[in-house]
């Protein structure tokens, strides 16, 4: 583990030092949309946000795209570039573009993993490739997959198999056909005399293998059970079981279907044996820890993994930079360095995160760049509140009122200076695309957020209320004249308001051209009343004079 050290931040001049805490939410996926019918956020009953939204102090701020060090503007926001943009205060190249990149020169290719599995690709080993199967840019990108297809050809690897995560959340309901079938036609193409590339097995990613945060391990188990041991209802093709899931219950969407297994004469075509490799192709880390763990680790006890082959085992990149998972990854991850609660920490700030487990992760290990641990253990303290194991349609108020008695809790205690917290309904419930639970989930937010900027005030302290991208904003697009779920993040821009229940110091708006999520950190210096790090990007406002 390396040490992660800052310099203190100096004082800014002129500043009065206040009692109070700072406490910055996050209302994830809750971004400025239409303000019609088709926005969530407009639609909802929502009296604190549609007062907080006339306040002086209150910029939108871009979320999405080159913002966010996303490769283009087309590329809707997410929780890890938005999270990791807040809490470091300038933008880094993210992995979608970063792997691009690493594809391009074809420098993927040349490093010691790539040729570790050509070795064992020649030597009779098979080569898996697991990840989500989509163009959604969030956790993968297809494309990606299809150049290490093609370079699999171009080295002579003759046995590889693709174990196919269905996607469905950032991209349409049910596309996966729309995936699947043309990687179906590149295998067959690639498939030659003595080249057998095919479909092994899947499964929709909410119920296969891409869990995060420990939220569920059974999620992970039937991933391994699938592509590992070849166990779960069997197809002879991958589309063929997307067919009929879909046949077999009209409502099932891609991201819910369960885990299949592709048969050839009664038999899995592609279980995971010694002397084979595995390459986990998404680049985002939160949902691809756990199977990470599950390959990597001798000492596992999460589930019974029944049998272990002697892989080997490479992640796309390293997921984690504290506890170094995985061991083995194509492409270097981007290094995040310098961040607010490095510099916090160096200051001797207190500070105080919370949220269920869903987003737990969100305002730990993405908001600290990617890196699970503490920094500093007597400054900080991290809480989560286990989440509901339930698709959120259903339970749309999920621990939005339990994180609010938490922070409620944290303020009184007069122990923090800084606290961040991360309200999940938004986004989690913006997934389902259930009109109604959207809009109830916004609602508590609302509801909750009273009670968080209750106790600020009176604490006499500062809040800060932005979000991380857009989702409930956006609740259905039209096709052919019919409402079709709009179930994915948005490309809006998104709140930041400052609330000053002090009084102490005057600020106002330093009005920065193209403000964005970035900003965001030298803004939380300034409200803290210290200069913030050169590097970092603008703050959003000044202490008047
Ligand atoms: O659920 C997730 O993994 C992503 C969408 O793919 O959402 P978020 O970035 O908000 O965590
Ligand atoms: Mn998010
Ligand atoms: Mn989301």
């Amino acid at each position: 583990m390396t040490k992660r050290q800052s310099p203190p931040l100096a004082p800014l001049a002129g500043f009065r030092q206040y009692e109070g805490p700072l406490v910055t939410v996050v209302m994830d996926g809750i971004g400025i949309g239409s303000r019609d019918e088709q926005d969530g956020v407009f639609m909802a009953n929502t009296e604190l946000l549609d007062t907080l939204f006339k306040e002086q102090l209150m910029v939108a701020v871009k979320a999405h795209g080159l913002a966010v060090g996303l490769p283009s503007d087309k590329d809707m926001g997410n929780s890890e570039v938005g999270h990791n943009a807040l809490g470091a205060g300038r933008v880094f190249s993210q992995g979608a573009k970063l792997v691009n990149e690493a594809l391009e020169s074809k420098e993927v290719f040349n490093g010691e993993v790539w040729q570790e599995l050509k070795k064992r690709g020649h030597g009779g080993g098979t080569v898996h490739f697991i990840g989500l199967v989509s163009d959604g840019n969030v956790h993968s990108h297809i494309d990606q997959l299809y150049r290490l297809l093609d370079q699999c050809v171009a080295d002579g690897i003759e046995r590889v198999r693709v174990h196919a995560l269905l996607d469905g959340r950032d991209v349409e309901q049910k596309s996966a056909l729309d995936y699947i079938e043309p990687l179906e036609r590149k295998l067959a193409k690639c498939c030659g005399e003595s080249f057998d590339y095919r479909i092994a097995s899947g499964g929709g990613r909410m119920v296969t293998t891409m869990d995060r945060y420990n939220a569920n391990w059974s999620v992970v188990e039937r991933g391994w059970k699938a592509h590992v041991l070849g166990e779960g209802r069997s197809f002879v093709s991958a589309s063929e079981a997307v067919r009929t899931y879909y046949a077999e219950d009209p409502a099932m969407t891609d991201q819910y279907m369960p885990s299949f297994v592709v048969i050839k004469d009664d038999k899995p075509v592609g279980t995971m044996e010694d002397g084979d490799s595995a390459v986990f192709f998404n680049f985002r880390g939160d949902r691809a820890i756990e199977i990470s763990r599950a390959f990597d680790e001798t000492d596992f006890n999460e589930f019974d993994r029944k049998r272990v082959p002697e892989l080997f085992y490479a992640g796309m990149m390293q997921y984690d930079g504290d506890a170094l998972i995985p061991k083995k990854f194509l492409v270097q991850p981007p290094a995040i360095n310098a961040t607010l609660g490095e510099y916090l920490c160096a200051t001797g700030i207190t500070s105080y995160a919370v949220s269920e487990t869903q987003k737990f992760g969100h305002v730990t290990y993405f908001w600290n760049g990617n890196r699970s641990g503490y920094i500093d253990r007597d400054l900080e303290r991290y809480e989560e509140v286990a989440s509901d194991r339930i698709t959120f349609d259903l339970k749309p108020w999920m621990k939005a009122g339990e994180i609010a008695d938490k922070v409620v809790e944290a303020i009184e205690s007069g122990r923090y200076k800084f606290i961040r917290l991360n309200f999940a309904n938004g986004d989690m419930v913006g997934h389902t695309g259930v009109e109604q639970a959207v809009r109830v989930g916004v609602e508590c937010v609302d509801i909750s957020l009273g009670r968080v900027l209750g106790a600020v005030k009176k604490a006499r302290g500062i809040a800060v209320v932005t979000a991380d991208h857009g989702n409930a904003d956006c609740m259905w697009t039209e096709k052919n004249g019919k409402r079709v779920p709009m179930v994915a993040h948005t490309l809006n821009p998104v709140p930041f308001i400052v609330k000053d229940y002090n009084g102490a110091n005057n600020f106002r708006l330093t009005g920065v051209a193209d403000p964005g999520l970035a900003n965001v950190a030298a803004t939380l210096c300034v409200l803290l009343g210290y200069q913030p790090p050169e590097d970092y990007f603008p703050p959003l406002v000044e202490l008047v004079g």
